[in-house]
């Protein structure tokens, strides 16, 4: 299988005054097309980093992020933004939906960023809603929805796009057990049925069950995983 993300002796360093803190000291990873991968690891360990690193939404302190191809850590931030607009779709633990929008008009944002007209918008903020099976909720604005269902919302605006990779950062982090079977579920069809690649931040085991490899991670590096 092709290596979706090839990562090479990836470093992020932080400078807080005279104080460095390496975060990710020498990374190498390879995630191919079609994986799911959930990125364990001690709090502190680096996962966030690392996965915002793999999203474009941070840039390195040295080492290589190829990603489709592309060499994402040479990119300076405009071309960053734009290719994470056209590749990525992000998931995080508090859904960050805008309050004073409707699920499908949330679901639009994204689109907003692209050449497509307003009904094609509406069409395909309508499809992603559908396939996250909220369709009946279209209209109703964050505060009208459970948790499980507005982080459903908040995949819907990840896909939207039809990225190839979807980072997802603790998705499940602020819900209950059945809320977060419900988004696992739906992660896992996405990757089976929609051939997404996923990459997730998770404490949980539970939830790395969904996954089909998992990594950890231990002070800024790669470690084996215990039989
Ligand atoms: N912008 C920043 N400036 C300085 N230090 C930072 C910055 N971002 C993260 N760090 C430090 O980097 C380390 C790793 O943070 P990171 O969020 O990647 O860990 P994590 O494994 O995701 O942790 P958690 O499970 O608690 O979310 C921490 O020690 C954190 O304080």
């Amino acid at each position: 299988m092709t290596a979706l993300v090839r990562i090479r002796d990836l470093h992020k360093t932080y400078r807080r005054g005279p104080e460095t803190v390496d975060v990710l000291r020498g990374i190498d990873l390879d995630i191919a097309q079609g994986d799911f991968v959930a990125l364990m690891g001690p709090s502190g360990s680096g996962k966030t980093t690392l996965l915002n690193l793999i999203g474009g939404l941070d840039s390195p302190t040295a080492g290589s992020i190829e990603i489709a191809g592309q060499h994402i850590e040479k990119m300076r931030s405009g071309e960053l933004a734009h290719w994470r607009s056209q590749n990525v779709g992000f998931v995080f633990q508090f859904y960050n939906l805008m309050p004073t929008l409707t699920a499908q008009k949330n679901v639009e944002l994204p689109l907003l960023l692209t050449p497509l007209n307003a009904a094609q918008r509406r069409r395909n903020a309508e499809i992603a809603l559908q396939l996250v099976g909220l369709a009946d909720r279209a209209r109703h604005r964050p505060n009208e929805l459970s948790g499980g269902q507005q982080q459903r919302v908040a995949i819907a605006r990840a896909i939207v796009s039809d990225p190839t990779l979807l980072i997802c950062d603790e998705p499940t982090g602020d819900l209950d057990r059945a809320s977060a079977e419900e988004v696992l579920g739906l992660l896992q069809q996405l990757n089976r049925e929609h051939g997404k690649t996923i990459v997730m931040v998770t404490h949980d085991p539970k939830a790395a069950e969904y996954a089909t490899h998992t990594l950890h991670l231990d002070k800024g590096v790669l470690v084996e995983q215990a039989a």
